[in-house]
Formats: structure tokens, C-alpha cells, sequence
């Protein structure tokens, strides 16, 4: 039966879609503390749970290897994602972090990390409402134990655990459709080593194109075009705290960002996270930001390249420099760095550039999903502000 497991889960059912006398807001009330599950759910006899504290460097080795061997793939499996450990350190450490909700499975006897899933605290806004979430993600079980039903009995120990810190909702992107999207998105890929890409068979040369043509067709300056373009530092977290908040509160769907937030989601991380702004010569304010975080992918079956560097567009925002020349300036400042390809959702203002600038449409979807919380409308991605990693 499809969806089995989703269709017993507080979220939006494909039956309800167009049901506009649903009101808006969460699905089922909160529970008391004393009534939600106190111990674990159970697994397979062989199996137990293990909280990984990603702090030590032995468990964060075994998270970033089950990652890198079990984790996503492309739908042609020639790629998978390979998030670095320092990206792993980052992206599970923000403001007000449970270490609970980082959780493993491993093989009682051998001790082998099998399967992971975490959760981090965001203040997400819908609409109106300021609602704290949990943003789930890197769920992954071992090639080995696929179609074994762990996945289920992992999403509701996350819940579980998110439950007994009085959180209620929470926030997931996947690239198939379960019920039920709150909306859609394509994604963009921007070329900026395509000879690279060719080879490797992430891109294909086209029709009647020759590689000479195609690497100039892509080809940028050697350095930035937008006066006062410079890498943020901290001295700037109130000013682009400023310009993105206002910036994210058109969007029906966007993060709550404190100035505590903008510093670790947006102060770079050298090989983790690169941010810049553009401050003003005369007023030395901050007009405008942009952002993309690293994650590299490895190349499955190459045999001259073993790993795809790509960008992936994190937030931008423009108060007086065109988004078409500030993301043109984060292209010249992602080749600089020596990235492959540099990659992007129609999210927010995006498909404002992403045909001018050269970007292909990718092969795929990602779905966007709240637990328990009903949308009345599936959104456009323009209406969606929030980019999970
Ligand atoms: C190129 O290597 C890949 C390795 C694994 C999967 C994919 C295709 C894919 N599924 N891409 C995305 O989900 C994607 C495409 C553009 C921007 N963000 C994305 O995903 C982000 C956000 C969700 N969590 C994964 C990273 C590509």
C-alpha cells in the first residue's frame, strides 16, 4: 500500500489537498510532556540505538563515512553527496542544539554505525506565525539494510525525541514526492569548469558545440564587478541581520534569523560556508549579500576524477546591486575557488538570473515538507525563503 507509513503521520494527505475548509496551523495539539514515550522505540533485535556526538572526531569519522558510502545519490547513482566533517560539525551545531537529536543505529556486536538521522532547532515563520521546528535531515541507513523498514521506525525516534523538548514541528526536504509537498522545486546547475563536467558525464556537450566553444560559452572574469564586494566578517552580522530579515519577510515560508543565527549560518567557514557583501564606499553600509556553502560530491566510476566540487546558493539579497550582477559576482568568486559547478533551487527570487547566467535545469526535484503543520495552498518556490543543507 503507498505511503503506508505517511498516511498514519500528522502531515498534509494527498485526499486533503483543495480542502480549503482546513484551517492553516498545526495539525494535532501538542501532547503533554509526561504523555509522550519516554524510552526509545524499539528496533531489530540486533540493532541499538546510539546518540553521536559529533564533537568527537572518532564518532564524526564514522557519521562522515556512512554519509559518504549510504548517503544520497543522483538519479543515474554516477554521483554521490560527500559532506566534509567540518560541514557536518557546522550544519549540526547551531544556536541551541540537542545533542539527543543527533541519532545513530549500530550493530550491537561489531559496534557499526548503520543508519543516522538528526534534527536542529530553527525558528521558522509561516505566514504570520513564528513557529519553532526541528529541521530534519541526513537520514541515511546503510545500502546493506535498505527496504528492512528502519527508516520509519528512525523518523518516528526523531520525533519522539524532538517531542520531549516540547517542539512540535518540523521541517525535511526530500527528492520524492510523500504526502505532501508544500511545494516543489526545480534545481539549476551553473557550469564553471565544464570540460571537468563533460568528462565526468555530469553534462553532456550539446548539440553542434565543440569543448573550445563550450569552455568559453562559460567562461567568467577573473575578478568581481559590484564596488566594495568583500567577504563578510563579523563586524557585519547586525547589518546583514538587518537586510536579511527584511529581506526573507515576504517569502510565505523563511527562517527567524537572530543576529546569533546570521553568525553561525553566515559568518564564513573556510571549505564549509563562503558569504559576501557589498558595502557602500560613501555610506559604508551594507547594500547586498550572497552566500553558498560546500558540498562536494563524489564521482562514482571515474577513473581521473574522484570528487565534483560544487557551490550550492545558500541566501542573497540585493538593496541596490542588480541579483543579476551580484550572482554573477558569486559565479567569478566560486570559480576563483576552484569550483566545478555552482548549484541553485528556483527558490526565493532565483529564476530571476538562472536562465541569464547560464544555468541548466537539473534532472530533478526537491520536495519541501512541514510535520504537522497544514499549508492551505501548495506554494510557488518564489513564495519559499528557506534553503535547508
Ligand atoms: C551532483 O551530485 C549529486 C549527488 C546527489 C544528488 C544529486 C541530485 C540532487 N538530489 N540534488 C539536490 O537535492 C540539490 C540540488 C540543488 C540544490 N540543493 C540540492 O539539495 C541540497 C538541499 C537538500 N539536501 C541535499 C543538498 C546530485
Amino acid at each position: 500500500k503507498r505511503h503506508k507509513f505517511w498516511e498514519s503521520q500528522p502531515v498534509g494527505q494527498f485526499k486533503d489537498l483543495g480542502d480549503t475548509s482546513l484551517p492553516e496551523g498545526p495539525i494535532e495539539a501538542p501532547t503533554p510532556l509526561s504523555e509522550v514515550k519516554q524510552e526509545p522505540y524499539n528496533l531489530p533485535t540486533m540493532y541499538e540505538w546510539i546518540t553521536c556526538d559529533i564533537d568527537s572526531d572518532e564518532m564524526c569519522t564514522e557519521v562522515y563515512n556512512l554519509l559518504a558510502n549510504n548517503y544520497v545519490e543522483d538519479d543515474e547513482n554516477m554521483f554521490r553527496f560527500n559532506y566534509s566533517k567540518e560541514f557536518l560539525r557546522w550544519a549540526l551545531h547551531p544556536p541551541g542544539y540537542f545533542k539527543s537529536w543527533h541519532i545513530g543505529v549500530r550493530v550491537k556486536s561489531s559496534k557499526k554505525l548503520v543508519a543516522f538521522i538528526t534534527g536542529v532547532p530553527a525558528r521558522i515563520r509561516v505566514r504570520d506565525e513564528i513557529v519553532t521546528m526541528a529541521e530534519v535531515n541526513f537520514l541515511c541507513v546503510h545500502k546493506k539494510l535498505r527496504s528492512k523498514r528502519l527508516a520509519p521506525v528512525m523518523i518516528k525516534e526523531v520525533t519522539r525525541r524532538v517531542h520531549l523538548e516540547n517542539i512540535w514541528q518540523a521541517a525535511y526536504t526530500a527528492g520524492i514526492i510523500i504526502p505532501t509537498p508544500i511545494t516543489s522545486c526545480q534545481y539549476w546547475h551553473r557550469s564553471l569548469n565544464p570540460k571537468k563536467l563533460i568528462e565526468v558525464g555530469f553534462s553532456r556537450l550539446g548539440p553542434r558545440m565543440t569543448m573550445s566553444r563550450t569552455i568559453k560559452l562559460y567562461k567568467l572574469p577573473e575578478s568581481t564587478v559590484t564596488p566594495g564586494f568583500r567577504k563578510m566578517g563579523l563586524h557585519d552580522v547586525p547589518a546583514v541581520t538587518c537586510i536579511l530579515r527584511n529581506y526573507l519577510s515576504q517569502f510565505v515560508v523563511a527562517p527567524d534569523f537572530s543576529e546569533h543565527d546570521v553568525k553561525h549560518w553566515l559568518l564564513p567557514t573556510e571549505g564549509v560556508i563562503d558569504s559576501y557583501v557589498a558595502e557602500s564606499s560613501e555610506t559604508h553600509e551594507i547594500t547586498d549579500f550572497c552566500s553558498f556553502y560546500t558540498l562536494p560530491s563524489s564521482i562514482l566510476g571515474n577513473k581521473n576524477h574522484l570528487t565534483l566540487k560544487a557551490a550550492y546558493s545558500y541566501y542573497n539579497v540585493c538593496t541596490k546591486t542588480p541579483l543579476l550582477q551580484l550572482m554573477n559576482d558569486a559565479l567569478i568568486v566560486a570559480k576563483q575557488k576552484e569550483f566545478d559547478v555552482f548549484n541553485a533551487l528556483d527558490v526565493m527570487h532565483n529564476d530571476t538570473f538562472l536562465k541569464e547566467l547560464k544555468f541548466g535545469p537539473g534532472d530533478g526535484s526537491l520536495h519541501y515538507y512541514l510535520y504537522n503543520y497544514r499549508i492551505r495552498h501548495t506554494l510557488k518556490p518564489s513564495e519559499l525563503g528557506l534553503v535547508l543543507l
